[in-house]
């Protein structure tokens, strides 16, 4: 079946396997070093398209920017489904980042994109400023909380630009029923978490039968998603009978209601994608902030230069704004080579064939797992030399090759990040507040990780110096005219 299928050509390369479970005995487990640098390694070994198989499951995993604008982004068509995995397909009830490239995921990111395409994201502006003021106040109280601050306020600025929700501390119910929900969403997506997923014909077998305990977890990943749903629609739509809403996401959606894909179920569809956005964005943001800040500690003379551009710009009496952006090249650059050195999604969100495919002579079936190393591609010294150094100063137009991090660090073609500006803005907003406020200097006493890994909690100590008393009160007056506007 297979030669005819391949006209005899063979899959792309990889590591030798056993019969049946194919490569399982050498699949990596991430322990002793991260996915990504095993797969770099392999790519020196055996190209930068190379495949691994278990159990008749392929996965194609892509280490350079070639092959990614040839197969993800110029035959986007054929590569932009999920996991084929069972329980990726048992969970995914309208939640669309779980879904193929159907119509129904289609009718999705068209809602999506309506409220979250550039113009539309620069109204959630203000947003982002009054979130970072607070933050900063919270880092003047207590800095020795500052992940917890940063989780605070990249909670607060998704659930007030979905729904209009604040989050005033961690306890917040919305924050907490989305947290909830967040290992079991992680774990549906991966494909070797359940047996299942090699051996679909399980789904088929009666309870009793080993291997199918997957069930209550499928239940307990749509019930999750029902909650994150319904939970604040109801707010939602209490306050905005009382006309006590300001515009966000869900608002504005309803609004353009009928008119946004022509779908009679539009209404459900603006609810279900709104449910996706806390479990999306805080990680991702916060970790990319956890990343900047890092950067800062390792580089003490980034650092300077971006507090001297905000001095020369923003100057001392008041706090960095959007509108500020054109005249600060440097915090652009900072924030790019931040989402380029410590990718906080390296092997990003996987994607799938949906057909059988030929790729320089090598066989892709349909059904592969296509895995994008972003992070190799983002390390590339051919784009970015001296790839492992923080250096700001590369995307000064200095190196023509340099494609904008952007491009691989949210993914490809039409799966890419439809939150990519927000979040963005999001670092930007934050990174020019934090350091023309404070000096970041390391604690002595505990060294500092190389980089910032997603989802591991993991942190490490920074000392926030405020940089002058008058920098301080200006904090202080800028958080007290926002309560005052509360
Ligand atoms: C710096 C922060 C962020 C990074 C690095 C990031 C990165 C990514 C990546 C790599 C993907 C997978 C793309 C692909 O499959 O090719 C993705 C998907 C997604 N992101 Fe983000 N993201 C960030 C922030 C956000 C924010 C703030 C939101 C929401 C406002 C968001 C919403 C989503 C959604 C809904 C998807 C699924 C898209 C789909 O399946 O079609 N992300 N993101």
């Amino acid at each position: 079946n297979h030669r005819r299928r391949s006209g005899g050509l063979p899959y792309p390369p990889g590591p030798k396997g056993d019969p049946i479970i194919g490569n399982l005995r050498q699949l990596p487990d991430g322990k002793k070093q991260p996915l990504h640098i095993t797969y770099k390694e392999w790519s020196k070994k055996y190209g930068d398209v190379f495949s691994i198989e278990s159990f008749g499951n392929r996965v194609v995993v892509l280490n350079s920017a070639h092959a990614t604008n040839e197969l993800l982004e110029k035959r986007g068509n054929i590569y932009s489904d999920r996991n084929p995995g069972v329980i990726r397909r048992l969970s995914t009830n309208h939640h669309f980042p779980g879904m193929d490239y159907d119509e129904e995921f289609r009718t999705y990111r068209k809602v999506v994109n309506a409220a979250f395409n550039p113009s539309a994201v620069k109204d959630y502006g203000i947003i982002q400023e009054e979130e970072t003021y607070e933050t900063l106040e919270h880092l003047l109280d207590s800095p020795e909380k500052w992940f917890l601050h940063m989780r605070r306020s990249a909670g607060s600025v998704i659930l007030r630009v979905t729904y209009d929700h604040k989050v005033r501390a961690l306890d917040d119910h919305l924050v907490e029923i989305n947290e909830a929900a967040i290992p079991n969403n992680l774990r549906a997506v991966t494909p070797t978490a359940f047996v299942v997923n090699f051996v679909p014909w399980l789904q088929y077998m009666p309870d009793w039968f080993p291997g199918t305990a997957y069930r209550p977890f499928v239940k307990e990943v749509l019930d999750g998603h029902m909650r994150i749903r319904d939970t604040p629609w109801v707010e939602l739509k209490e306050r905005m009978a009382k006309g006590a809403i300001k515009p966000c996401y869900a608002s504005r959606l309803l609004e353009m209601k009928g008119q946004i894909t022509g779908s009679d179920d539009e209404e459900y569809v603006i609810k279900a994608s709104a449910g996706v956005m806390y479990g999306a964005a805080v990680d991702t943001t916060l970790g990319t902030m956890a990343s900047f800040i890092l950067a800062m500690l390792l580089y003490p003379e980034c650092q300077k230069k971006l507090q001297a551009e905000l001095d020369s710009v923003v100057g001392t009496n008041r706090l960095p704004t959007f509108a500020d952006e054109d005249h600060l090249p440097y915090l652009r650059y900072c924030v790019l080579e931040t989402l380029r050195w410590n990718p906080v999604a390296p092997l990003g969100l996987s994607h799938a064939a949906s057909q059988d495919d030929v790729y320089e002579g090598m066989f892709i079936p349909k059904g592969s797992i296509m895995v994008a190393n972003q992070w190799a591609i983002l390390h590339d010294e051919n784009m970015y030399p001296d790839p492992m150094k923080f250096w700001p100063e590369r995307w000064d137009g200095r190196f023509p090759q340099a494609r904008d991090a952007r491009l691989y660090a949210f993914g490809f073609n039409r799966r890419m990040c439809p939150g990519r500006h927000l979040a963005y803005r999001s670092v930007l907003i934050m990174a020019a507040n934090i350091v023309s406020s404070f000096t970041l200097v390391p604690d002595e006493k505990s060294p500092l990780p190389a980089n910032v890994s997603l989802g591991t909690g993991q942190t490490f100590k920074c000392n926030f110096v405020v940089r002058s008393p008058e920098r301080a009160a200006l904090i202080r007056s800028t958080a007290a005219s926002l309560d005052a506007s509360d």
